[in-house]
């Protein structure tokens, strides 16, 4: 690979999990963190929940609109729930797309959540692993606040916006399982839009603004976007893995300053990582929760 990518490269669960093929798909995750930032995870064992939620999905969506609208994230004070479409706006533009929670949905996204995160937690680890660090490293970064989406992208007019260009902000790694359709596409380093096209059962992994600041900008957030359907509707589920709220951002520089001198890569990557432009790493904010809501910061040393 070099210093950029014209597709997402897939890795396996399955050979992470057999010695035989262990290192060769170790180096390969390693490749991909530094140079993409997005990757596909296949063989996770997921494959039949992933199937299954997929269909219920349509389900959840097709609820009337005033239940739908009883759990509006508006009125949540976590802010999480119904968001309804065309209410989000990336780089300046509409988003056409829609975002469902309701009660009846409870033990859909529990099952989800509870196997999605246990895949999350392995992941992090065989990422520690990969950069030659000790397997707990990113352990202690770890919060209880991740977050789980279902997206529908309603068909829209040829290029429309689904969700504008960004980069997926305050936690570790985002786990999204994409329907059949297509449309979401990431920027590579010379400007270009790739295409992440499905894969059957797979997740597309990729890399949050949360762990490019505590690997220091080594391992970059890649820009995103999705680009609306025309002609039948999309479905995804992005699940997004936390930070610790609690983090000062003094704590997490200093962790991430250490944890870099140990990432074996060339002085000069590590020099460019020194100052990675990131809202993670802004003076205006404090620790990790002010980014979300800002407002001055407390406990934060523990
Ligand atoms: O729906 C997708 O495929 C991607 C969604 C996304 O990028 C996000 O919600 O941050
Ligand atoms: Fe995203």
């Amino acid at each position: 690979m070099s210093g950029t990518f014209s597709s997402v490269p897939i890795v396996d669960v399955a050979r992470l999990s057999d010695p035989a093929t262990k290192d060769a798909e170790l180096a390969k995750l390693r490749e991909t963190i530094f140079i993409v930032g997005f990757l596909y995870l296949i063989n996770t064992g997921l494959e039949d929940l992933i199937h299954q939620t997929h269909e219920d999905l349509p389900k959840l969506f097709s609820l009337p609109q005033e239940t739908k609208e009883r759990c509006n994230m508006i009125n949540s004070p976590s802010f999480l729930g119904y968001t309804r479409l065309g209410a989000e706006t990336t780089a300046a533009q509409t988003d056409l797309r829609e975002y469902p929670d309701h009660p009846g949905a409870q033990s859909i996204v529990d099952g989800y959540v509870a196997k999605i995160d246990d895949l999350a937690q392995r992941f992090v680890r065989l990422v520690a692993e990969s950069l030659s660090l000790p397997v707990d490293t990113f352990d202690s970064f770890k919060g209880n606040m991740s977050r789980l989406k279902f997206v529908k992208y309603p068909p829209a007019a040829k290029n429309s916006q689904g969700v504008g260009p960004h980069k997926d902000s305050a936690g570790l790694f985002t786990f999204l399982s994409q329907d059949n359709t297509g449309g979401l596409q990431v920027l590579n380093k010379n400007g270009a839009w790739i295409d992440v096209p499905p894969i059957e059962g797979s997740l597309v992994v990729n890399i949050q603004q949360g762990f490019e600041a505590i690997t220091g900008g080594i391992c970059a957030a890649t820009t995103h976007r999705v680009i609306a359907p025309t002609s039948q509707t999309r479905y995804s589920i992005p699940f997004f893995l936390a930070v610790r709220l609690d983090l000062t951002l003094d704590q997490l520089r200093e962790s991430a300053a250490h944890i870099v001198e140990r990432i074996p890569v060339s002085d000069d990557k590590k020099k460019r990582a020194v100052d990675v432009p990131s809202e993670f790493l802004s003076p205006l904010y404090s620790c990790v929760s002010s980014i979300l809501e800002p407002r001055p910061c407390s406990g934060g040393d523990h």
